[in-house]
């Protein structure tokens, strides 16, 4: 046998050895191109059925172009994804199944929903063959739209897009739910009451779950685990009471850093790249706060934003 081929040969097998009918297993290598230069997202990580991750980390960091390449809708330089005992993508073997063949359902940041469908139309549209129309009703009342269900998506609020973006997901029965910060949109108590139909859907139904989630008491009731990305790489992953301690429901993780320097987001609203602990991140600040570098800050690791240390002197 030449060579070079022998190396292929043993990194297909690999990925077919973690076919296993009850985890996903994946490793994704992606070269991004981020405002101050290419970032190479490279993360391997291994969940069982019904395991759920939420996924933590500064603004481009990589986050939602994982959710993409895990849904086949980003493709990957290499790497695999062998999903409950079916090989979605084995780069070696020249594999990779399109997003429709995979069974994994991303909620996006901006829902992707249908605007010439009803709201019934949108989740109905996702159904698989074979499961009556009336299922499409049940989500939608499991959500809270089933008194919109004629409106056109376009007519309903932020949050009610987001809750249909969510419903027509689960439509399609995933084995893999990818979620980009599904309840960002929406208030207190409805977030709270989603955030407990997404945790006893998850109870009943064992679908492996994937929440990209700023806010760490997000994290710490709808995942069993949390991951924290760093420039494309994974720099923690244990239980989310251990990455920010059990009270952080209620106050996120505050490290001490130092302003490096002003970079403009891609929305043009500014961004500082702080440096705290020896790492690097990105993070916002509150409108009207300007940062010179240098300066000392407390950044959240909630919601990666930094504080002028003066202003939270007493
Ligand atoms: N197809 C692509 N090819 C190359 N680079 C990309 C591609 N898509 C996105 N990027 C870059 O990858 C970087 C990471 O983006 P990504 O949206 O994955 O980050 P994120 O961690 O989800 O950020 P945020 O929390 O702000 O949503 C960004 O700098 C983005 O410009």
């Amino acid at each position: 046998m030449a060579p070079f081929v022998l190396p292929a040969l043993l990194r297909r097998s690999r990925a077919a050895r973690a076919c296993a009918p009850d985890r996903l297993d994946f490793h994704l290598r992606k070269r991004l191109v981020a405002a101050d230069g290419p970032v190479t997202l490279d993360v391997a990580l291994s969940l069982s059925r019904g395991e759920s991750l939420a996924l933590l980390g500064p603004s481009g960091t990589g986050k939602t172009s994982l959710l993409r390449l895990l849904a086949g809708l980003l493709p990957a330089d290499d790497g695999h994804v062998a999903a409950f005992g079916r090989l979605w993508l084995d780069c070696a073997a020249g594999i990779d199944l399109p997003a429709r063949r995979r069974r994994a359902g991303l909620v996006f940041q901006d829902y992707a929903l249908f605007p010439n469908m009803s709201v019934r139309g949108n989740v109905r549209f996702a159904l698989p063959r074979g499961v009556p129309s009336s299922r499409a009703d049940q989500l939608l009342e499991l959500v809270g739209l089933a008194g919109l269900a004629d409106r056109a998506p376009g007519r309903l609020s932020g949050g009610q897009q987001q809750r249909l973006a969510l419903a027509r997901a689960l439509a399609a029965e995933p084995e893999l739910l990818l979620l980009d910060e599904p309840l960002s949109a929406l208030d207190g108590a409805l977030r709270r009451e989603l955030q407990e139909a997404l945790a006893a859907l998850r109870a009943r139904q064992r679908t492996t779950l994937i929440l990209v989630t700023h806010d760490p008491a997000e994290a710490l009731r709808l995942a069993d685990r949390a991951v924290l990305l760093e420039a494309g790489a994974v720099v923690a992953d244990g239980s989310p009471a251990a990455l920010f301690g059990a009270d952080a429901a209620d106050a996120p993780l505050l490290l001490a850093g130092r302003v490096l320097v002003c970079e403009t987001a891609a929305d043009g609203s500014p961004r500082y790249r702080i440096e705290s602990q020896g790492r690097q991140c990105l993070a916002r600040v509150a409108p009207g706060t300007v940062l010179a570098p240098g300066d000392g800050v407390l950044l959240s690791a909630g919601d990666w934003r930094a504080t002028p240390l003066a202003a939270r002197r007493p």
